[in-house]
């Protein structure tokens, strides 16, 4: 049984990894021939050689902070070990780019802990879809999981999650179209303490059309919360979809204006051209990808690996894999 357990999760990685490699073909071809192609054609390192780099880097969306932080790194080390020949830079500069990325101990504590997760997100952006996933997972981990319907604005948005809610098998809380999502939270609340939930997942609309708006219904949310369930493990999480590129950091910057964002999901990761976006966000407002996205079924959702994505991006997979 454990044997078969074992070769199932392995066959489960596995496939996740292959996706991975294809899923960042295209944006694998941007950065690392671009890259490649300096260390190959430069024989010596000087400031030309850290120009086109900083270049493949920031076509390669990886965004200016990381591109930055990430050249700093890397001549501090080449005057540091003494470093003649370009190619030796290969792998600093991998290095450099998954410590940029490691999303540390604690980013799933609240998978462990009663707690309530508020989670935010434009239309399209496979907002419901991936609280879906997420109360799937977390249903698969043995959890009590409770859906709140709060994004209220639209009756399509309520009758979706109730669908997902069913595949996961977890109680949804929700209110009438247009009814107040604080309200919805309250009801929520209330449920999540009566049956002992683990974990609370709140979706709630996210209109950056009208920040000022945004800003009011999450702080009051976020009150109810704090008055009625204080002893809860808080965490926010934004839904970004990654094919939009510039325009996710964009987003996230401006969620992480009107929310304290504790972490980024990342839809979509499957096929886009632009998953150097993935560190950008990370860099640039130091909030951690926790979650991607990599298709359409509730699987489809994975922790985050930092090694797993920088090794689909500059290695050759390996034989096993
Ligand atoms: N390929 C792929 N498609 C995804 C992923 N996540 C979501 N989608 C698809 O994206 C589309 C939009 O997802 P929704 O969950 O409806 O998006 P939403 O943000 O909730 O949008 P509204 O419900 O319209 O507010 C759907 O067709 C999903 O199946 C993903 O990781 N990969």
């Amino acid at each position: 049984m454990r044997d078969e357990h074992m070769a199932e999760e392995q066959k489960e990685k596995k496939g996740f990894f292959s996706r991975l490699v294809s899923g960042l073909s295209k944006t694998r071809a941007n950065i690392v021939s671009g890259m490649d192609s300096i260390f190959n054609g430069f024989s010596h390192i000087n400031e030309d050689f850290y120009e086109e780099l900083e270049e493949v880097l920031i076509m390669g969306d990886l965004g200016v902070q990381a591109t930055y932080d990430i050249l700093d790194d890397l001549r501090a080390k080449v005057k540091e070990r003494h470093i003649k020949e370009p190619a030796d830079c290969r792998q600093i500069l991998i290095d450099s780019i998954k410590e940029q990325m490691n999303v540390g101990e604690t980013a799933y504590e609240f998978e462990e802990k009663q707690s309530v997760v508020m989670v935010i997100g434009v239309n399209g952006v496979g907002k419901t879809t991936t609280i879906g996933k997420l109360a799937g997972k977390l249903r698969s981990d043995g959890k009590k999981v409770i859906l709140a319907a709060a994004d209220t604005f639209r009756a399509a948005a309520g009758e979706q999650l109730k669908e997902w809610a069913d595949r996961a098998q977890a109680e949804l809380i929700g209110g009438q179209e247009g009814s107040d999502p604080a309200a919805v939270v309250y009801d929520a609340v209330a449920a999540a303490k009566a049956r002992h939930a683990d974990v609370l997942l709140c979706d709630t609309a996210g209109r950056l059309h009208n920040k000022k708006n945004l800003m009011e219904e999450l702080r009051k949310m976020n009150r109810i919360i704090d008055r009625e369930y204080p002893e809860a493990f808080r965490e926010t999480l934004a839904v970004l979809d990654a094919t939009t590129g510039q325009n996710a950091l964009q987003q996230a910057k401006e969620f992480n204006e009107v929310a304290d964002i504790t972490g980024i999901i990342l839809t979509k990761m499957d096929g886009t051209a632009k998953g150097g976006i993935a560190v950008a966000i990370q860099a640039e407002l130091g909030i951690p990808v926790k979650y991607i996205g990599v298709g359409e079924t509730i699987d489809d959702l994975q922790k985050f690996d930092a090694d797993a994505f920088v090794r689909a991006l500059f290695d050759q997979p390996k034989e096993e894999e």
